[in-house]
């Protein structure tokens, strides 16, 4: 059995003051100038988009190998630049590109099996390991900090990811504490983890108080109409254009069609230790997968491969749930485990009244619905009646029927108070 103490956090990609975060600053350039044509068109992205020129500039990139990448920061540098050059040139145009060329393909599968992700603009491509500041900031303020790459080059979606950053850098404390909570529990030491439990709803909510700020310079039609579509995978993307997927043509007639989830924070290991550290167990699977393969469990397929392993890890030692159930009389520890339950399904109501705003209402795009009172409930049956580019809307970028799923996640949460 393994014990929390025994837990080296470095082990596993995790940064004592970053978190998943990387432990410097995310490298901005590869260093060396063979990989000059991916950062030229990187360092341009948002007006080879708008002008149209993505597609024609990627075609005629070289097919470029990986024997110069060397650090890890650079493999990281390069996983991110091709994550976002494939979103582009897949949605760069009038309609998807259902192909992707040698030139990234190639590089692109090699570089995602050395760091144990898909061949796509995940989470950590686009959040983890896209963002910057000046020296000795503090990155756990939003205003703070800037992206290296864009979709659209637009201040709303910059502050959109930065968010993200600043949640995983607050959130970066709660992680040993977590760890500690757990060696309490397993040393039987009720004051201390009644402490712990409440150091952990008091970050929560700091959490959330950053998650409400989304608002201020994230502007919902921008983020509905420039950015998401970028976003979007190749999985259950038939109505959008991309009915087997993406085909990876790695040349000399060789590839393979691929289907994959588009980014999301549910690929966030932050958040998903919280579950686990909690004992939330969630039922929602998100109408599309197969039972008892849940969307949550399949998006940590999405995270790098040792931040996956610290999850298992965690969910090997985690006790905290079923200590307190088998304290029945520890009525402070319980409402102290209650509070922090209670701050995590706070934090998912934030979360689905963002989801609210920043998708359904621009999807609905003036479509009044028949009960304004319930129309999170109803939206998705109500919607499935305008056309298919809006009805595409009311999935998550994972595919998932949006507004049942995160209810789902939310009431589980709260299921778990005792
Ligand atoms: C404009 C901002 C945002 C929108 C429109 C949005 C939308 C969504 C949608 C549609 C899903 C459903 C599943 C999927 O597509 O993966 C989702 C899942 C999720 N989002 Fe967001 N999101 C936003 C920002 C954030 C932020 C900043 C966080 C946290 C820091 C976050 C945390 C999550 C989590 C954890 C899930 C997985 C479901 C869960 O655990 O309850 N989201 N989001
Ligand atoms: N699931 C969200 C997208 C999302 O939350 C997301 C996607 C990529 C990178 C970060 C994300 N979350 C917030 O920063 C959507 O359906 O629009």
């Amino acid at each position: 059995m393994i014990q929390s103490a025994e837990i080296n956090l470095e082990d596993f990609a995790i940064s004592p003051d970053h978190g998943f975060l990387p432990g410097g600053l995310p490298l901005q350039q590869l260093p060396s100038s063979y990989y000059a044509p991916w950062e030229n068109l990187a360092v341009r992205l948002p007006t080879l988009i708008q002008t149209g020129e993505i597609r024609s500039l990627v075609d005629n990139l070289p097919i470029l190998t990986t024997e110069w990448l060397q650090t890890e920061p650079e493999w990281r540098r390069a996983y991110s630049i091709l994550g976002f050059l494939t979103h582009a040139y897949i949605w760069g145009g009038e309609k998807p590109q259902d192909i992707l060329p040698p030139c990234i393909s190639r590089p692109l599968l090699e570089i995602s099996a050395h760091l144990g992700l898909p061949p796509c603009a995940t989470y950590a491509a686009l959040t983890l390991w896209n963002y910057t500041t000046v020296p000795e900031a503090d990155i756990t303020e939003p205003d703070n900090l800037s992206l290296l790459t864009s979709f659209t080059g637009t201040k709303d979606e910059e502050w959109f990811i930065v968010i993200s950053v600043a949640i995983e850098a607050k959130g970066a404390r709660i992680i040993s504490l977590m760890l500690d909570a757990i060696a309490a529990a397993a040393a039987n030491d009720i004051p201390r983890l009644t402490a712990l439990l409440y150091r952990f709803t008091d970050i929560l909510e700091d959490l959330n108080s950053t998650l409400r700020r989304m608002y201020e310079k994230n502007q919902p039609d921008v983020f509905f109409h420039q950015l998401r579509p970028f976003l979007a995978g190749s999985k259950n993307m038939s109505a959008a254009g991309l009915p087997n997927g993406v085909y990876y043509d790695i040349g000399e007639g060789k590839g393979d069609w691929h289907q994959y989830s588009g980014g999301s924070n549910a690929q966030s290991s932050l958040i998903q230790t919280f579950d686990i550290f909690l004992g939330v167990n969630h039922s929602a699977t998100g109408d599309v997968k197969p039972a008892g393969t849940g969307y949550i469990q399949e998006m940590r397929k999405y995270m790098p491969a040792p931040h996956r392993n610290f999850l298992k890890t965690l969910s090997a030692i985690s006790n905290i749930r079923e200590y307190i159930l088998s304290s029945p009389t520890e009525q402070a520890l319980k409402e102290s485990y209650n509070a922090a339950v209670l701050s995590l399904s706070s934090f998912r109501d934030t979360h689905i009244q963002i989801v609210s705003r920043y998708i359904i209402k621009p999807a609905r795009n003036g479509v009044p619905l028949k009960n304004e009172k319930v129309n999170l409930a109803t939206a998705s049956t109500q919607m499935k009646g305008l056309d298919d580019k809006n009805a595409t809307g009311l999935y998550g970028t994972g595919g998932t029927s949006l507004i049942p799923f995160l209810k789902q996640t939310r009431d589980d949460t709260k299921a778990a108070t005792c």
